[in-house]
C-alpha cells in the first residue's frame, strides 16, 4: 500500500477556481476526513482524485504512481480507487447480491469464487441474511451498506466516500458510521469521507483535512484542530467558541476573565497589543473555592443552563463584562442564579483583534 500524494492541485470548474493549490500527503491506511463548509470543494477534490475531473495544475499520485497531471488523467477505471455516493444508488432489478456481484471483478475462482466473495463482502457490511432482498426492500442504512460492499468488492487502493451517511436519520448515522469506520480501519483501506459534519469528522477519522473556499486551511489529527486550529476560522468552523477582547502581555491576554494564558496564533504581538482571545467553552471551569481570592478567575452569576444529559452550557453573567458560555459535564450543575468564580483551565489562543469599522 501506498500514500496518496496531492501536490499543488488546481482544479477549476470553468471559470470557476473549485480547488486552489492544495497540497497534502495521506498516509496508506488512514482515514481522513475532508470538512469544510457547502461549495468550499470537498466533492470536486474527491472527484479529481477518482480521475472523474481533470485537473488544471499540480499533480495527484499514489505511490509512484502518477494519476492526474495537467494533460493527463488517468481513466476512473484504471485507478484503482472505489466510490461511496451520497445516496447508494443500487440497481433496482437486481438483488443485493447481485449488486454487489455487479462489482466483484471476473477473475479466477468462476462462479463458486465469486459467489464467495460475493458472501464475505455482505457479511462484512452485516447484510449476510438479507442478500436475496431488492433494493426497494431496504431501509437507508441497509443501501449504504451494499453501496460500500460494492466499493469494497475491487479491493481497491482508496475508497472516496461522498457524505455517505448525510441522507440517514441521527441514531442511524452515528451507528452506522461508527461501523463503518472500524471495518475499514480492519481493513487497513486508505479512505477519504466527505463531510460537512465537524462531529464525524472529529469522531471518525485519524486526520482533518479543513478545506475554505477551495483551499486547504489545516491538516491534521481531530485534536490538532480542535485544540490548536491554524486560524481563527478553523477555531470557530470546527466547535464552539468564546470570544473576548482584551490586551496581550508577556504570554497572556488582560480580558474580562482576568489574565488569561495564551499561545498567539500566525502572529507575534507586542505588549499592549489589543487581541480578540478564543477559548473553548469547556476550557472555562467554575471554581467555587476561588470566590474569596479576588486576583484569579471572574465573579459572575449562571444566568442560563442548557442541558444536554451527558453535559450541559452554562451562560454565565461576568460581573460588569459580557456573558460567557462555558460546558461542564451535567453532574452536580450549578443553578440558575448562583454566584461563581470563572477559571480558565488552559491556556487560550489569541488571535489578531478584528479591525475597527470604518467609522461613518
Ligand atoms: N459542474 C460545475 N460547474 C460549475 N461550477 C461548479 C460545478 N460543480 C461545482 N461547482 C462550483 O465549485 C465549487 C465547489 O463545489 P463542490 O461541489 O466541490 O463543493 P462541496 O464542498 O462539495 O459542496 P457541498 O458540501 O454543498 O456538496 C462551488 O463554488 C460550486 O458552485
Amino acid at each position: 500500500m501506498s500514500d496518496l500524494v496531492i501536490d499543488g492541485v488546481s482544479v477549476t470548474h470553468g471559470s470557476t477556481l473549485a480547488i486552489h493549490d492544495v497540497s497534502v500527503r495521506i498516509d496508506s491506511g488512514d482515514l481522513v476526513a475532508v470538512l469544510g463548509p457547502s461549495g468550499c470543494g470537498k466533492t470536486t477534490l474527491l472527484l479529481a482524485i477518482a480521475g472523474l475531473l481533470p485537473i488544471g495544475a499540480g499533480s495527484i499520485r499514489i505511490g509512484e504512481r502518477e494519476l492526474s497531471r495537467p494533460g493527463r488523467t488517468v481513466p476512473a477505471e484504471k485507478r484503482g480507487i472505489g466510490w461511496v455516493p451520497q445516496e447508494a444508488s443500487l440497481f433496482p432489478h437486481l438483488s443485493v447480491a447481485d449488486n454487489i456481484g455487479f462489482a466483484v471483478p471476473r477473475g479466477r475462482g468462476g462462479a463458486m469464487g465469486r459467489a464467495t466473495r460475493i458472501a464475505e463482502l455482505a457479511e462484512l457490511v452485516g447484510l449476510g441474511d438479507l442478500t436475496g432482498r431488492a433494493p426497494n426492500q431496504l431501509s437507508g442504512g441497509q443501501a449504504q451498506r451494499v453501496a460500500l460492499a460494492r466499493a469494497l468488492a475491487p479491493r481497491p487502493e482508496l475508497l472516496l466516500l461522498d457524505e455517505p451517511f448525510a441522507a440517514l436519520d441521527t441514531q442511524l448515522r452515528v451507528g452506522l458510521r461508527r461501523e463503518v469506520a472500524e471495518l475499514l480501519r480492519a481493513q487497513g483501506t486508505t479512505s477519504l469521507l466527505v463531510t460537512h459534519d465537524q462531529e464525524e469528522a472529529l469522531t471518525l477519522a485519524d486526520k482533518v483535512a479543513v478545506l475554505r473556499d477551495g483551499r486547504l486551511e489545516q491538516f491534521g489529527t481531530p485534536e490538532q484542530i480542535y485544540q490548536h486550529p491554524a486560524s481563527d476560522w478553523v477555531a470557530s468552523f470546527v466547535g464552539d467558541v468564546v470570544e473576548l477582547d482584551g490586551l496581550w502581555r508577556g504570554g497572556r491576554v488582560t480580558c474580562a476573565l482576568g489574565a488569561v494564558e495564551a499561545t498567539a496564533v500566525g502572529f507575534a504581538p507586542a505588549d499592549g497589543d489589543r487581541v480578540r482571545l478564543m477559548l473553548r467553552p469547556e476550557w472555562i471551569v467554575p471554581r467555587p473555592e476561588l470566590l474569596a481570592h479576588a486576583a484569579a478567575g471572574a465573579d459572575a452569576r449562571v444566568a442560563a443552563i442548557s442541558y444536554a444529559g451527558h453535559d450541559a452550557m452554562l451562560s454565565c453573567d461576568v460581573v460588569g463584562g459580557p456573558t460567557v458560555r462555558m460546558r461542564m459535564a451535567a453532574v452536580e450543575l450549578p443553578h440558575v442564579g448562583d454566584e461563581v468564580r470563572l477559571a480558565v483551565q488552559r491556556p487560550g489562543l489569541a488571535f489578531p483583534a478584528t479591525p475597527l469599522p470604518a467609522q461613518i
